[in-house]
Order: structure tokens, then sequence, then C-alpha cells
């Protein structure tokens, strides 16, 4: 006889990655899912996505996550993939003002095309590249946080993909606020007795609801991330675009 406990079925969330082509998507799918950067990367045509599996707060969960093209003239080809997401991501880079000031414009692409509520999404704000040297900075911590309050976003963070840092805690930070908001959502429902607004996200009712944990500004990141590599998996990657070529890059290898 044994007293193992049949092995817990894994959660699947769909994530999608948006921001201005070049401020460091795909660098940050990559790192997350694979550990590795690459100094030289294509741009993405369409979009890509790719699983990997984590445990959080003792649940296990594998993020569908998608990569999309940030280049406007990608906008048909990646818009129909934003239904049915349960995370965004919105990416701008460090040293480039002009992606912060796109954020909104892709805040409400996403919303019209995946067709969701703004207050009820789980919408994390990433600052890509934050390696840089301190004089190539041209978007302060603080004036996103004074965006993301007027645009009532409560999760910011800043990460580097090539130093490896807080890549992960933005994933898990972006999977807090879901759990968060799917809390709020069951207890609304629960509020309102047996009427179930039928307009609603089917999401509200389909999945086994949890009440632990929630979202938050994060500074740093630091505390995030327990356990979230934990359950590493071999990722398995699909593509629904191309790359267009890029000329060849020295290696360059970054180890966490
Ligand atoms: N310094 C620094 N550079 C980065 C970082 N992440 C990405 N980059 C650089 O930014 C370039 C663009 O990164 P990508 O990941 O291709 O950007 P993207 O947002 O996916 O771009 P599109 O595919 O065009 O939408 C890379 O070739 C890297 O040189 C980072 O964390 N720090």
């Amino acid at each position: 006889m044994t007293n193992m406990r049949p092995p817990q079925k894994s959660k699947l969330l769909k994530v999608v990655i948006l921001g201005d082509g070049g401020v460091g998507k795909s660098a940050l799918l990559t790192r997350f899912v694979s550990n590795r950067y690459e100094e030289n990367n294509f741009h993405t045509i369409g979009v890509e996505f790719m699983n990997k599996d984590i445990v959080v707060d003792g649940e296990r969960y594998t993020l569908q996550i998608w990569d999309t093209a940030g280049q406007e003239r990608f906008r048909a080809l990646r818009t129909p993939f934003y239904r049915g997401s349960d995370i965004c991501l919105l990416c701008y880079a460090l040293d480039d003002r002009d992606s912060l000031r796109g954020l909104g414009l892709w805040r409400n692409e996403f919303l019209n095309y995946a067709d969701v509520e703004a207050d009820k999404f789980p919408f994390i704000v990433v600052g890509n590249k934050s390696d840089i040297q301190p004089h190539k900075r041209q978007v302060s911590y603080e004036s996103v946080q004074q965006w993301c309050a007027e645009q009532q976003i409560a999760s910011h963070i800043e990460t580097s993909s090539k130093a490896a840092m807080n890549v992960s805690d933005a994933f898990v930070l972006g999977l807090r606020q879901w759990k968060h908001l799917e809390c709020v959502a069951e207890a609304e429902l629960r509020h309102n007795g047996d009427t179930i607004d039928l307009t609603r996200p089917i999401r509200l009712v389909q999945r086994r609801l949890c009440c632990t944990g929630g979202g938050g500004i994060n500074k740093d990141g630091d505390g995030d991330g327990d356990g979230d590599d934990a359950a590493m998996r071999t990722p398995s990657k699909k593509l629904f675009g191309q790359k267009r070529s890029a000329p060849k890059a020295p290696a360059t290898n970054y180890r966490l």
C-alpha cells in the first residue's frame, strides 16, 4: 500500500505578451521557458506560443504563453489570438519612452479583440531591459507606477531577460493577479445567490476557483517567485507565424 496522493492535475492558463517591436517580448519568453538569451533575436511575425509548467502556492499550472509580433503591420496576424486569454503582459523597454506611451494602445487593442472587461482582467505591466546603464534609462519606475494607477493596473515589475532578473516573477505576478480576480469573481457569484449572469465570461463559472494570494504592485519582484521554477519541464513550442531571418550573431550565453 502506498500513501502517495494521485498526481495533481495542472490548470491551463493562456498568457499573452504584448508590446512594441523590440521591447524584448520574445527574449522574455525564451528566458522564462528555456532559460536562454540571444542578443540578436528575430522579429516575430504573427504569433508563437510555448508551454511552461510551474507550481505556485502548491498548485500546478501550465502556462501557455503567446508571444506576439509588436510591429504594427502584423496587427491582423496577432489579434485573432487574444480571445480566451487569462493573463496579459504589457511590455515596454526601459530605454524606450515611446514603448511606454504605446501601452495604452496595446491595452485597448487587447480589450477590443479579447472582449474582456478592463477592471476584471489581470494586466501586468513589464518594463524590460533593467540591465541597461543608468544613463540609457528613459522611463522612470515612478512614472510607470503613476500610469498604472491611472489605468487601475495593480501590477508592475521591471525585468531583464538578458541578466535573468525578475523574469519568472513577472509571470508569477500575473498568475497571482489572475487568482485574486478569480476569487473576487467567485465572491460576486456567491453574493448574487442563484442568479447567474449569462452575459459574463464563461470562465467565471467554469473553473474551480481559489482564494489564496492576490496581485499587488511589486518593485523588484522579490519573494514572488517562490516555487515558480520548481516544476520546470521540457518546453514545447508551436509557431503560428514565421521568423524573419536576421544576420547571425555570435552566441552570447548568460547563465542564472
Ligand atoms: N539590454 C537588454 N536587451 C534586451 C533584453 N531583452 C531583449 N533585448 C534586446 O532587444 C532585442 C529585441 O528583443 P525581442 O525579444 O526580439 O523583442 P520583441 O519585443 O519580441 O520584438 P518583436 O518580435 O519585433 O515584437 C533583442 O535582440 C535584444 O538585443 C534585455 O533584457 N536587456
